[in-house]
């Protein structure tokens, strides 16, 4: 996604949360110094069905539909999730808040980590990335790309995760463990997976796509701020 494009979703993002623009530039420059350039043909998914996984309660369930998909970009703590379900994953998004120690085992093994640097995680960017294996890691930005920093669009782990997979060829994506009205979630967490669901409306809707997660939903999502 060209960032001219990403960049008025973001600017209501960062309005909606209060998030200061200049931390999340300052977050990507501190990534940038800390990788090299990650190759792109490592996550080549062209013409594959592609799994998004999610981190909500139902993933567990869920895991054989992950498993059947020809391959597998899981959100955090859903990596760990799957693992335990015995399903491998092809690629973790996450912003280090919850499980970076997987996100490091994950590298160790050859498997690409998109690691995503923002306003209120430079602490964990500084701590872990040095730790990464350096090839394995592909560095994200939700503030303009610079570098070696990439923005696919989204601002989620689990959203980002599909913008991702679009980027990198999958003719379809396919969701699991995807909650948008988990009770069990805090308000601030529901206010994101509120964005959530809208940035993945907009996503099938550049794909010309019908996610099957948002079916029965799409009446109920305010679009208003999207570019559609
Ligand atoms: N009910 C749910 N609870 C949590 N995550 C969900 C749920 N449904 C979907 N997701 C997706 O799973 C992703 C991973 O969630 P998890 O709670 O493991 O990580 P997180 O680091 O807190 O995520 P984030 O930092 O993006 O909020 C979320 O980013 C979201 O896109
Ligand atoms: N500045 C900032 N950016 C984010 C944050 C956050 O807490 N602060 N959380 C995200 C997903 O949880 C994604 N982006």
């Amino acid at each position: 996604m060209e960032f001219c494009t990403w960049e008025p979703v973001y600017e209501a993002i960062l309005a909606d949360f209060g998030y200061d623009r200049r931390g999340d530039e300052r977050a990507r420059d501190v990534l940038a110094d800390l990788v090299g350039s990650f190759d792109m043909a490592e996550l080549d998914f062209t013409d594959q069905r592609v799994a998004i996984a999610g981190a909500g309660p139902s993933l567990a369930a869920e895991a054989d539909r992950a498993a059947a998909a020809d391959a597998v970009i899981a959100a955090s703590t859903a990596v760990d999730t799957l693992r335990e379900e015995g399903v491998a994953v092809d690629c973790m998004v996450t912003d280090l808040d919850k499980n970076p120690g997987t996100a490091l085992d994950l590298t160790d093994q050859g498997i690409p980590v998109a690691t995503h640097a923002h306003g209120d995680n430079v602490a964990a960017v500084r701590e872990w990335v040095p730790r990464f294996t350096d090839e394995q890691v592909l560095p994200t930005t939700q503030a303009e790309p610079g570098g070696p920093v990439e923005n696919f669009g989204g601002f989620t782990d689990g959203d980002r995760a599909a913008f991702l997979a679009g980027h990198v060829g999958a003719a379809e994506l396919t969701f699991v463990g995807w909650d948008f009205d988990d009770p069990g979630v805090s308000e601030a967490k529901g206010r994101k997976l509120t964005w959530a669901e809208r940035l993945l409306y907009w996503l099938e809707q550049r794909r010309d796509e019908r996610f099957d997660v948002l079916d029965g939903r799409r009446d109920g999502i305010d679009v208003s701020m999207l570019p559609i």
